[in-house]
């Protein structure tokens, strides 16, 4: 039906990634842009933006563009789009052609939402732009078989929000959404580290104080960090320590909201699907299901059984990409 010049991108809080069928993820970048504020030009996108984060001068910004899953600033939104998609059409050899974009699109956002990520993925220099709900999306790329008449639930926890969705016979059955999503747990532990020890750290040191030390689960073998930032007495750089425990306690109470999404998505479960989901279990996808500690958790608190997705950063841009041979089924053809 199409010519190869086709390709799912999931337009991340946290990451922008893209897919195409013959070559996989061939984009994985932070959705991050460096602006400018004298010329207001785009100087840098994704990695290379990211690692200015903090340290720029006064005449460049750097933002992220997309705030709990959906676009907070439009304009550095699509700039950031026609950077990637320019960027993955060279990759993939299809420079000279517009290429059909499969994005996603929180289940919870609005039509305006969704109109705004339509136009920009359009406007940055797609052909056709098709809409697919983001946790179908997650459940495709981790290969669940979402055509049949099974319960197929899919928690993915990503940098804005977190998605908590049963999906049966290609549709949704029944989903909640949470803006609670990795980048809520680094606020934490930065509010924390601030408040307990009167030293201000960075996101990107509270990304890696999660990633290194954090648990969702309370019982666990301590670890410990050193870390450094600025006293907010004196002025200057401090080292602190910190253990794991603590970082548990900051960061539990946004997991708790997660926890509340996932109960109550369960109990919106029709009654013959009940069955299968203790049968089948749930799975977890997006960045958040690597926080260490988050299957056992979800495990013992829902007593459902929860597997880990193979790669759970990458689901959504591949559920996207695959879901081009759905087409009737599932998108929504939004030009
Ligand atoms: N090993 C890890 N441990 C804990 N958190 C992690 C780990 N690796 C990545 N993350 C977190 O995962 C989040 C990014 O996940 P992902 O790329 O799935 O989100 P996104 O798709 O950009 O966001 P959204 O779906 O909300 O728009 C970030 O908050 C990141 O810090």
């Amino acid at each position: 039906m199409f010519s190869n010049a086709e390709i799912g991108i999931d337009l991340g809080t946290a990451n922008t990634l893209v897919y195409s069928k013959n070559k996989g993820i061939v984009i994985n970048e932070p959705s991050v842009v460096a602006i400018d504020t004298v010329t207001k030009k785009v100087i840098a996108v994704g990695n290379e933006a990211k690692e200015m984060v903090g340290k720029t001068p006064e005449n460049i910004i750097v933002i992220r563009p997309l705030k709990e899953g959906v676009i907070a600033d439009y304009d550095t939104t699509t700039e950031m789009l026609r950077h990637i998609i320019a960027k993955a059409s060279k990759a993939l050899g299809f420079s000279l052609r517009k290429p059909n974009v499969a994005v996603c699109t929180p289940s919870g956002s609005t039509s305006v939402d969704r109109r705004a990520i339509q136009d920009a993925v359009r406007n940055a220099g797609a052909k056709k732009v098709y809409i697919i709900e983001e946790p179908v999306a997650a459940a495709i790329g981790a290969g669940m078989p979402i055509d049949e008449p099974v319960a197929n639930v899919v928690i993915d926890f990503g940098g804005g929000s977190t998605e908590v969705a049963i999906i049966s016979f290609g549709g949704v059955v029944a989903c909640h959404t949470v803006k609670i999503g990795g980048d809520h747990l680094d606020d934490d532990i930065i509010q924390f580290v601030r408040k307990k020890y009167n030293v201000l750290i960075g996101e990107r040191t509270a990304e890696r104080i999660k990633m290194e030390i954090g648990y969702a689960v309370a019982e666990h073998e301590e670890l410990k960090m050193e870390v450094r930032g600025r006293d907010l007495v004196n002025g200057l750089p401090k080292t602190i320590t910190l253990s794991s425990f603590e970082i548990h306690n900051a960061i539990k109470e946004a997991l708790l909201q997660i926890l509340e999404a996932v109960r109550a998505t369960l109990e919106d479960s029709p009654a013959e699907l009940s069955g299968d989901i203790v049968d089948r279990g749930v799975i977890l996808t997006g960045g958040g299901a690597l926080l260490k500690g988050m299957e056992e958790w979800l495990t013992n608190v829902i007593a459902v059984p929860i597997a880990l997705a193979e790669n759970p950063l990458e689901c959504v841009a591949t559920g996207a990409g695959k879901s081009l041979q759905y087409l009737n089924k599932l998108l929504t053809v939004a030009n």
